[in-house]
């Protein structure tokens, strides 16, 4: 059984039904399983038990403060982006010395508070940005612990919005210039070399660009070592895909295995920053279908959810499963677009969706636990929506819906003429 089946004719989440969540807490609302985080995190550290290493959550798939608890606590390190992401690992009881601090675009600030609070490691991601470290850190009188990120020129083979390793891509420093760069990292007073580092880009379901990767990444090591740079760790990002629809993707045991195969002997941490492949099958959107409006050309169910509640199918063509949550039988069934209210062509769920439906029936967007409510907004003025997390028989609002006058809380008129 998974966390989310079908249970007497209704589909469940762990042990509750949908439609109770709904009805309690009202749609749309993001619904997580507990027990789904916990045993894909752990899926991850078993399978390096045997080796040195730290798995470290990417906050930017989900970081809702109850999932990043959840994770801390079972003794997650966490890849943040951006001084945000690590207030709120700060909040969640995250551990700030299993924080490695990822992302093209840290600010000064950003940096100081990352060294204050002790981090794991930066990743570095340009010579300019290596430099404004060397300053922070040196006003500060501390070391700043660094690793490169290397753009190791790979493809990932992945939807060219979210691959990161190609030589085009603005990510990471290109590996033929990296030995300059890290000489430079090994000759400033305040930089201490500790890691290599890459990310070639998500929902990846080969794992053959990440052995590619990890190859050159492998012989830079053994480069730097010639030049009597030694790194600590290595860290090989996150990007493992899982099953939207028919994908196939490694299981990261089988995945992992091949890396400390590749790793082994040579005294190195291994690193990763897995999001997706943790948390989105551990979470749907549950919606309402609110009108169903039957056209000549198509049939549109409008929900009560949009593109600004989950915006991965208007802005990668993403397929998301889309089910009912009390299926109706089969002989009533039609092909229907899912779309929201949104005033835009893009704002679809799903199209031609073979369901039958009804006004006011419930519909579960599978898959969605993983940048899904992080990439909501506010378009058209709708609230964000809630977010449950569910826990064997039990329910908790983890975070609640947004309403109208918090929206515009923060705006103000222009005084009087
Ligand atoms: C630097 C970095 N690390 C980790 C991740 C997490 O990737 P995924 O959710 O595909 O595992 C991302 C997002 O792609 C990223 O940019
Ligand atoms: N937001 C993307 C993944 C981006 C990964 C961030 N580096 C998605 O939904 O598939």
């Amino acid at each position: 059984m998974t966390a989310f089946d079908y249970r007497q004719g209704e589909l469940h989440a762990e042990e509750v039904a949908l439609s109770a969540i709904a009805r309690q807490y009202g749609t749309p609302c993001y619904v997580y399983s507990r027990q789904a985080i916990e045993s894909a995190w752990k899926a991850w550290d078993n399978a390096l038990r045997d080796v040195p290493h730290m798995v470290c959550f990417a906050v930017k798939a989900n970081s809702n403060l109850a999932v990043l608890n959840l994770l801390a606590r079972l003794g997650a390190g966490f890849d943040i982006v951006s001084g945000g992401e690590l207030e709120r690992v700060l909040a969640a009881g995250g551990d700030p010395s299993r924080v490695v601090f990822s992302g093209l675009g840290k600010t000064a600030d950003e940096m100081h508070r990352a060294l204050e609070v002790g981090i794991h490691c930066f990743n570095v991601e340009s010579a300019p940005e290596l430099e404004r470290l060397q300053q922070v850190a040196a006003e500060l009188g501390v070391q700043a612990p660094v690793s490169l990120r290397v753009n190791p020129d790979v493809d990932a083979g992945t939807h060219p919005y979210i691959s990161t390793g190609l030589k085009e891509n603005k990510f990471g420093i290109d590996i033929v210039s990296a030995p300059a760069v890290y000489r430079r990292a090994a000759d400033l007073p305040n930089i201490r070399v500790v890691g290599v580092d890459c990310h070639i880009g998500s929902q990846l379901t080969d794992d053959a660009p990440f052995i590619d990767a990890l190859q050159r990444l492998l012989a830079l090591i053994d480069q730097l070592a010639a030049d009597g740079i030694r790194v600590e760790h290595l860290d090989l990002g996150g990007g493992l895909g899982v099953t939207y629809r028919d994908e196939q993707p490694p299981a990261p045991g089988d995945y992992l295995r091949k890396v400390s195969d590749m790793v082994a002997g040579r005294n190195l941490t291994l690193l990763f920053e897995p999001g997706r492949s943790i948390v989105a099958n551990a979470g749907v959107l549950l919606t309402r279908v609110n009108l169903l409006k039957p056209t000549e050309h198509k049939n549109f169910a409008i929900i009560d959810a949009a593109m600004n509640d989950l915006i991965r199918p208007a802005l990668y063509s993403a397929w998301m499963g889309i089910d009912a949550v009390r299926p109706r039988s089969d002989d009533a069934a039609l092909d229907w677009d899912i779309v929201g209210p949104v005033c835009e062509t893009g704002d679809f769920l799903g199209k031609d969706r073979r369901l039958a439906l009804a006004e006011g029936d419930l519909l579960a967007v599978r898959s969605a636990g993983a940048y899904g409510f992080v990439m909501s907004s506010n378009y058209n003025t709708r609230g964000r929506a809630a977010e449950v997390m569910v826990d064997g028989g039990t329910t908790h609002l983890v975070r609640r819906r947004e309403t109208v006058s918090e929206l515009f809380a923060g705006e103000s008129l222009l005084p009087e003429a």
